[in-house]
This record gives C-alpha cells, sequence and structure tokens, in this order.
C-alpha cells in the first residue's frame, strides 16, 4: 500500500527544517522499502501570499486525501498586521478543526545527552518522559461567541468564550487513558475547576471516563499548581490531560524541561487516527533564514507519523534512535548547545541524522 502523504512547510523556519525531514523520511522509505507519495501544499503566510487566503481549498482537498500531514510552522511579523480572519495562525487552526484533530500529543522526553541544556538541574530531569494530551479543536480557541464590540461607555472590548461539550471532554479523556495504559498507567487531569465552569464539566466527565479504567490511576490538579509542579519536580507526571490553551501553555514550559523547545514534536489526532504532525515550536522568526533552526523537532514529528498514523514502527523506531546517534556524537544546533560548546547549521544537523540512520537501518 503506498502512504498517501502531505507535506506543508510553512512559514519561517519551516521550510528550513521541513527540507532536513522530507530528505529524513525519502531516506528511511528507500531502506525500509515503504511505499509513498510525498505531496507538497501551502498553508499559512505561504499561502495568504500565493492565494489570498492562510488554508486555501486546493490544501483542504489534498488533506483530505492524504493519510497523514506533516507541518513545519506557520506565522511571521509579515501577516501580523493582517485582519484576524486570515492570519496564517488561522490556517493551522482551520485545517486542525476542519479535519477534527482533536487530540493532540506532545511528548516531552529528555535524551540523557541533553541534560546539561535544560534549565533545571540535571537530576530533576533525567529520564523524563512525560505525555501531554492536548484538546486540540475546542474550549476557548474556538468557542462562540467571539470578537470585538463596544461597551456602553465606549470602551472598546474584545471577548471569547470558553466552552466544552461533554462528548469533546470524553474522546480526549478516553486517548489520553489509552495511551496510559501503553505506558505508566498514570493520568493527571489539568483544569481550573475551582473558578471556570467549563471545566468544573471537564472534572466531572473525566472522573466518569476513569471509571472504565481502574488499572490507570487519575488525579485533579489546577493549572496553576500544574505549571508550579512541572518545574519543581516534572518526574511526577506520566500522562497530563488538558484543555486546549492551558495544553498550549504547558507543553511549551514542558519543552524547556528537555533542553529546547527545537526537540519537541507532536501529534495531531483525528478519532480514527489519522493525523497531522508537527513540531510544537513556531516559525522562530528571530531566527528564520540563517539555516540555524533545530530540525530535530520535526524530524522526530516525522517519527510519530510512521508510528501513529503509517503502522511502520521500525521506521519510528530508526529515527528515534538515528537522533539519539547524533547527540551521542555531539552534534548539537544553538538551541541545544551548552555555552562556549560549538553548534551546527540545520542542514549539518539532519546530514548527521542521515548518516546515523545508515548505520541504524
Ligand atoms: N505550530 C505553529 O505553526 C506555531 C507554533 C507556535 C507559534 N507559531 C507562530 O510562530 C511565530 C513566532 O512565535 P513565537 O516567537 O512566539 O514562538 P517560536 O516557537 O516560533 O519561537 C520561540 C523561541 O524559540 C526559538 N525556537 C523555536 N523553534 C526553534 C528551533 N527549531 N530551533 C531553534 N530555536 C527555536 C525561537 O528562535 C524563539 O527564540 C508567531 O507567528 C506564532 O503565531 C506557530
Ligand atoms: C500558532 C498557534 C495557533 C498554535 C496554538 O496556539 O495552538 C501554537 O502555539 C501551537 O502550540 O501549536
Ligand atoms: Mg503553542
Amino acid at each position: 500500500m503506498t502512504h498517501r502523504v502531505l507535506v506543508l512547510p510553512g512559514d519561517g523556519i519551516g521550510p528550513e527544517v521541513m527540507a532536513e525531514t522530507v530528505a529524513v523520511i525519502e531516506l528511511v522509505n528507500q531502506k525500509l522499502g515503504i511505499e509513498m507519495s510525498l505531496e507538497h501544499a501551502l498553508l499559512g503566510g505561504a499561502a495568504i501570499d500565493a492565494e489570498g487566503v492562510p488554508y486555501p481549498e486546493s490544501t483542504a482537498q489534498k488533506a483530505h486525501q492524504a493519510d497523514a500531514i506533516i507541518l513545519g510552522a506557520v506565522g511571521g511579523p509579515k501577516w501580523d498586521g493582517l485582519d484576524r480572519a486570515i492570519r496564517p495562525e488561522k490556517g493551522l487552526l482551520g485545517i486542525r478543526s476542519d479535519l477534527q484533530l482533536f487530540g493532540n500529543l506532545r511528548p516531552a522526553i529528555l535524551y540523557p545527552q541533553l541534560a546539561g541544556a535544560s534549565s533545571l538541574k540535571p537530576d530533576l530531569v533525567a529520564g523524563l518522559d512525560l505525555l501531554i494530551v492536548r484538546e486540540l479543536t475546542g474550549g476557548i480557541y474556538f468557542g462562540q461567541p467571539r470578537g470585538f464590540d463596544t461597551t456602553d461607555d465606549g470602551q472598546r472590548r474584545g471577548y471569547n468564550t470558553y466552552v466544552y461539550t461533554e462528548s469533546e471532554i470524553r474522546r480526549v479523556t478516553v486517548l489520553a487513558f489509552d495511551l496510559a495504559r501503553k505506558r505508566g498507567s498514570r493520568v493527571c487531569s489539568v483544569d481550573k475547576a475551582n473558578v471556570l465552569e467549563a471545566t468544573m464539566l471537564w472534572r466531572e466527565v473525566v472522573n466518569e471516563v476513569a471509571k472504565d479504567y481502574p488499572d490507570v490511576e487519575l488525579s485533579h490538579m489546577y493549572v496553576d499548581n500544574a505549571a508550579m509542579q512541572l518545574i519543581r519536580a516534572p518526574k511526577q507526571f506520566d500522562v497530563m490531560v488538558t484543555g486546549n490553551m492551558f495544553g498550549d501553555i504547558l507543553s511549551d514550559a514542558a519543552a524547556m524541561l528537555t533542553g529546547s523547545i527545537g526537540m519537541l514534536p507532536s501529534a495531531s489526532l483525528d478519532q480514527a487516527g489519522r493525523g497531522m504532525y508537527e513540531p510544537c515550536h513556531g516559525s522562530a522568526p528571530d531566527i528564520a533564514g540563517q539555516g540555524i533552526a533545530n530540525p530535530l523537532a520535526t524530524i522526530l514529528s516525522a517519527a510519530m507519523m510512521y508510528r501513529y498514523s503509517l503502522n511502520e514502527p521500525q521506521a519510528a523506531d530508526a529515527i528515534e534512535r538515528a537522533v539519539g546517534v547524533v547527540l551521542d556524537q555531539g552534534y548539537r544546533t544553538g538551541d541545544i548547545a551548552a555555552a562556549g560548546e560549538a553548534s551546527v547549521s540545520t542542514s549539518t544537523m539532519g546530514a548527521a541524522v542521515r548518516a546515523a540512520l545508515e548505520n541504524v537501518l
């Protein structure tokens, strides 16, 4: 069977890290005899420039036909002044919602070689293996009503709605519990149930789902405490499940535990396991065009694609092992280099991963 994969390079460092990732994918396919068609399409600022909208119909069509999608990143200052309806980020939210990619897996794993790059003491993060499961198509990101208006006394006002239905909560919670069963069998649900009604319901539904998983230990934590605990003692967590906005924020914090946001991959899955794979980081306008971005988060996202959507676990394992090898060999992009340590370019890192793959496969 030929896997159909759609490549969305996006903006900023997106195309830079994606070029290395596609080369890794092509090598893995060739070595393992995996048949794959790779198609490219536009999303975000690149799509606005070419077609005037961030998620064009042609991209949507290809996305619906694909078995999996791999995305770089979208956005940048060039498009920040645009009307909010056609900002690059709208394209990203649009494709997530259009494909109903409600389950966002963000694993924060510390490669032992990078213990020194974490901003926490090495013993606090050594062996860290945490999975954040973020709800991705609901909550305050999508709630209605939203917008701007003017108050009676003439002030400008902006508003959003934090809303969840029980089915939205249930499906992401089931995903988190199923994943927990395959790892440490512990789920921590993060909410703000002391204040927000939508998350009071979140807690109720999580408790209901937990009844079907007597073998999985459930705890609840308020999001402010969770942020603190992530920095204080991150290894207490196995799987964290939370809503869209809390998951966005907590996953960037978790990224830093692993040394850099340039190391954090993600998978966004629908009910059938079809998915979009992207690094957790953005288009990094401050370093775009310099060829120094870390491509490992995107390369590791490709590994997740082979595992979760394409059922090619040997390809996923090989990529993850190759990343371990290049870190052992001392290759470091600037974001994961220790002070005074030499750093390599995006393309050197990508080439090193491919050289390691030649030996691993
Ligand atoms: N999934 C996405 O497409 C996505 C995610 C986050 C932000 N964004 C967009 O990206 C733009 C920039 O956002 P931001 O600056 O808040 O976040 P960012 O993640 O792009 O950058 C934050 C910091 O991390 C660094 N960084 C990020 N990825 C890196 C990598 N691979 N290697 C080395 N360093 C890396 C950047 O240089 C920057 O200093 C905005 O337009 C934002 O909306 C897109
Ligand atoms: C760019 C933005 C819409 C996006 C989000 O908030 O989901 C990003 O921060 C992410 O983490 O994927
Ligand atoms: Mg984010």
